[in-house]
């Protein structure tokens, strides 16, 4: 059995490697060093053009929370692992740090900050795992869910994953970043009562299985609700699910709201068809047909396309476990760090290209045109740099540098956004209404090559010549150190 305590806090929701380090770090005096990390991920996940950052509000509630509580203390002292001191430490601790993110809604792109957190050494050392947990699952599933938005068009699409997600939070806060991705509604009662997200849902297999047929099974359901939508495959869809909903719903009439019905199995795009033509026959022709069974922005632009007659459409296994990437793989590097008084520049360098960290405090600048507001690119500058003062902007590809253009008439706009300054929330949460509906904007300002779900263009994010001179800079002298080694004198 799980221990219950008390007075249990999620601060030590961290790897164990984070403590040994702090604990060097406060054993040698230099844990209050100023020092700076960046978030980022390397791949666009899904392949798609654009993510769509989610997790904040998560990582907000775990900030304002850190503190090592009694039993967290008692614990640490029994692996024996922590020495007196830096136990007694971290029964101090209160988190100082200044934390920058992009905010909920808003689209990031690979390679390019999406948090910072300045501050103390092991401030900023302690919350690494956890931030990126929670970043890392919340903005892939409100990416993946942003793909089936962008394929069902108009229609309504509703959350059904909660059994199959990988346990209760990644159920709760999985639903809530598929809802800022363009999801209508959730089947989870608890995302509603938490977040308002809307609840939804039919019915199962198992209430018509209870009446032994589906004329009873839906006949009791309407007789105890007033939106009804009938699931008709149970045992035949067309010759015994279907007509048993149009004779409930004719026998009922105006006591009920006949909303429609919803298939579960069998060849959708054909059963579909012939159902419509089934509701419409009846005089039915408001009555809407769902569709779920294993769907994904695949199956839906392929039933789509073979004119499926679907209006509604439930996703759960697929959307909730980030079926096709399980992972979206940010990490969170050290950019700078105090050295004699001096913020000092810091890389992990690779033989891979794309692993080199891209080092220095940086901002990253949405540039878009002022003509119409569509977006020309991202912009990745070190922090004393600001775009809006210039005219001209000399954009180029980080690694194949002759890829360039330079913008005039643009805007340039701050992604970074501060949350936490010295440790205090500054930030205030939007409403979700207005993170979903930011989102939505956002999209519209992309051009459609970047959206499109197969292939889309590699949307750019450059590196200012300032940041792309430091981090080179920075190699050479890395490289230098490296080669003048010589441990043998
Ligand atoms: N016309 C279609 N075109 C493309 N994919 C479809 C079509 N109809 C159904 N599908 C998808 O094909 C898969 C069918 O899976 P599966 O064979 O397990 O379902 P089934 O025939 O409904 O059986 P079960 O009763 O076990 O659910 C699902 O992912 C479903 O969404
Ligand atoms: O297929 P998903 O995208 O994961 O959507 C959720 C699934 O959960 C339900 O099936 P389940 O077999 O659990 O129960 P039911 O069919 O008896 O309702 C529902 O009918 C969907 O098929
Ligand atoms: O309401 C539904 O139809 C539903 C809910 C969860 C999972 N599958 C279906």
């Amino acid at each position: 059995m799980a221990k219950q305590y008390p007075d249990d806090s999620t601060t030590l929701h961290t790897d164990a490697y984070e403590l040994s380090m702090i604990q060097t770090y406060f054993e040698k005096g230099i844990q209050n060093k100023p020092a700076i990390f960046e978030a980022y991920f390397r791949e666009m996940p899904f392949h798609n053009g654009f993510a769509v950052f989610a997790g904040l509000e998560h990582i907000i509630h775990y900030i304002e929370d850190l503190h090592f509580s009694d039993t967290d203390i008692a614990y640490l002292k029994e692996t024996g692992d922590f020495s007196p001191a830096f136990i007694d430490y971290l029964s101090h601790f209160k988190f100082q740090g200044t934390v920058r993110s992009a905010v909920e809604g808003e689209l990031i792109y690979n390679n390019e900050p999406i948090m910072q957190v300045e501050g103390p050494l092991a401030d900023c050392q302690l919350i690494e795992t956890a931030v990126l947990n929670i970043l890392n699952y919340q903005t892939l599933i409100a990416t993946k869910a942003a793909r089936i938005r962008s394929v069902a068009g108009n229609d309504g699409i509703m959350e059904f994953g909660t059994r199959r997600a990988q346990e209760f939070d990644a159920a709760i806060w999985g639903t809530r970043a598929a809802y800022i991705g363009g999801f209508d509604a959730t089947s989870n009662v608890r995302a509603g009562k938490l977040f308002g997200i809307p609840i939804s849902g039919t019915h199962a297999h198992s209430l018509v299985q209870t009446y032994g047929n589906d004329y009873d099974a839906f006949r009791a359901y309407a007789e105890t609700h007033k939106d009804c939508v009938f699931l008709v495959d149970t045992y035949d869809t067309i010759k015994s699910g279907v007509p048993s909903a149009i004779k409930v719903a004719k026998e009922m009439g105006d006591k009920i709201n006949f909303l429609g019905v919803r298939i579960d199995s069998g060849d959708m795009a054909y059963l579909s068809k012939r159902v419509r033509e089934q509701l419409d026959d009846a005089g039915f022709t408001d009555a809407k047909i769902y569709a779920s069974n294993d769907l994904d922005e695949k199956t839906i632009m392929s039933l789509k396309m073979q004119r499926a007659k679907i209006d509604v459409w439930g996703v759960g296994t697929k959307l909730i476990t980030a079926f096709d990437q399980p992972a979206l793989g940010a990490v969170y590097k050290m950019v700078s760090i105090e050295h004699n008084g001096k913020m000092e520049d810091t890389i992990k360098l690779s033989n891979n290209a794309e692993k080199v960290s891209t080092p220095g405090r940086k901002q990253v600048w949405r540039i878009t045109k002022k003509a119409d507001g569509k977006s020309e690119g991202d912009y990745v500058a070190l922090w004393d740099e600001d775009p809006r003062k210039l005219d001209e902007l000399y954009m180029f590809h980080p690694s194949y540098t002759y890829i360039n253009k330079t913008v005039t008439d643009f805007d340039a706009r701050p992604i970074l956004q501060t949350i936490f300054e010295d440790g205090r929330l500054v930030y205030q949460q939007p409403e979700l209404e207005a993170i979903k509906a930011r989102c939505q904007q956002m999209q519209e300002n992309l051009w459609p090559e970047y959206k499109r779900d197969l292939n889309p263009q590699k949307y750019p994010v450059d590196l200012s010549q300032k940041c792309w001179d430091n981090k080179m800079a920075l190699i050479k002298k890395i490289h230098e150190y490296v080669r003048n080694i010589n441990y043998d004198d």
